[in-house]
């Protein structure tokens, strides 16, 4: 395994917020990587120091194995699109795209062409002037087109209507396929970058909270709904992750998958057993309800809003 970005013990800190509390994690190389966390959580803190565009209160990030702050050796292999892109003043499409052809070696500029077309990108309209989602198309096509060794989108998708995002999501992954590289995606609409990412780091409050393979997510929470007493016996020694009454029946989110005999015993006892989507998940673990019956007793596991070991607690939950 190649490591892309290396951040050991890394701290920001502002006056009012620490927007990250010494993290410690690594970005596997040839990766599309998804990062992802709640508003504040040190998202684009992250991504800005390790593309060289912000400094760490302390600790230290290398990419492709080199300090990336004002080191002309790695910066022209980072692409950083984040939504409040700058462009020169007065610009147009064209200068922004002639401006990355110089700064990224690998630039395609007819897949820059090809894309334009297809998100109606104007050609006559001053980059100031257009729409907040054509403003978004030329980022997103710089991050596709310069073909960087890293790219990070900072919530690309701003102001892209459906169809556009889903063009986004086909084009990047059909040119990651042929030309495989590491992407760092961060974004709130979870559930439709779910299928692109193959891991995912979840940063909630400045500190790692999971990091971990989406394949090895898939299945981690279930859904129970039943009768209250059956579901909370189901639900013994697994974590609570989320429940509520609908009148007499309880729907609970727990971590951990059911074993097959248990499932079985579940439906035959009229519960039914769902399967947790990966946003479900995220949300779950950051909304601050993790643990419905905390105060009912010791938990099963760590909480895992305190832990800064995600690795342990999955696996202790796990097992
Ligand atoms: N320049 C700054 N000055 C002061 N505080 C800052 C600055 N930049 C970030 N912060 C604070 O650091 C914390 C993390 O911010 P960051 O932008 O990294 O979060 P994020 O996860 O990208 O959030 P969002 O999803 O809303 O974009 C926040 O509390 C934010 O207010």
């Amino acid at each position: 395994m190649t490591t892309a970005i290396e951040v050991h013990d890394l701290t920001r800190r502002h006056r009012s917020a620490t927007a990250l509390d010494s993290v410690t994690v690594s970005f596997e190389a040839g990766v599309i990587h998804g990062l992802l966390g709640r508003n504040g959580a040190g998202k684009t803190s992250l991504m800005s120091i390790a593309s060289g565009q912000d400094w760490p209160t302390s600790g230290s990030v290398t990419v492709f194995g080199e300090h990336p702050h004002e080191n002309e050796q790695v910066l022209p292999r980072i692409c950083f699109v984040r939504e409040d892109q700058r462009y020169i003043e007065d610009s147009y499409a064209r200068h922004a795209f002639a401006a990355a052809a110089m700064a990224f070696p690998r630039w395609d500029q007819q897949l820059a062409d090809r894309l334009s077309r297809e998100l109606g990108v104007p050609a006559r309209t001053r980059i100031k002037k257009m729409s907040r989602g054509q403003r978004s198309a030329v980022a997103v096509i710089i991050g596709i087109a310069s073909r960087a060794d890293l790219t990070f989108f900072d919530e690309p998708y701003m102001g892209l209507d459906a169809v556009a995002r889903q063009l986004f999501y086909d084009r990047l992954l059909e040119d990651y396929a042929e030309h495989p590289r590491t992407i760092v995606l961060s974004s709130h609409l979870i559930d439709e970058i779910a299928h692109l990412i193959e891991n995912v780091v979840l940063i909630d409050r400045g500190r790692i909270m999971l990091d971990e393979q989406v394949d090895a997510l898939r299945g981690r929470a279930v859904t129970l709904i039943g009768a209250a007493d059956t579901v909370r016996e189901l639900s013994d020694f697994r974590q609570v992750l989320h429940t509520e009454s609908l009148g007499r029946l309880t729907r609970s989110t727990v971590l951990g998958a059911l074993e097959e005999h248990e499932e079985q015993r579940a439906r035959a006892r009229g519960v039914e057993v769902l399967p947790v989507s990966l946003q479900q998940l995220i949300v779950h673990l950051t909304s601050g309800d993790v643990g419905g019956r905390r105060d009912e007793g010791p938990a099963t596991a760590p909480d895992p809003t305190t832990t800064t070991s995600p690795r342990n607690w999955n696996s202790e939950v796990a097992s």
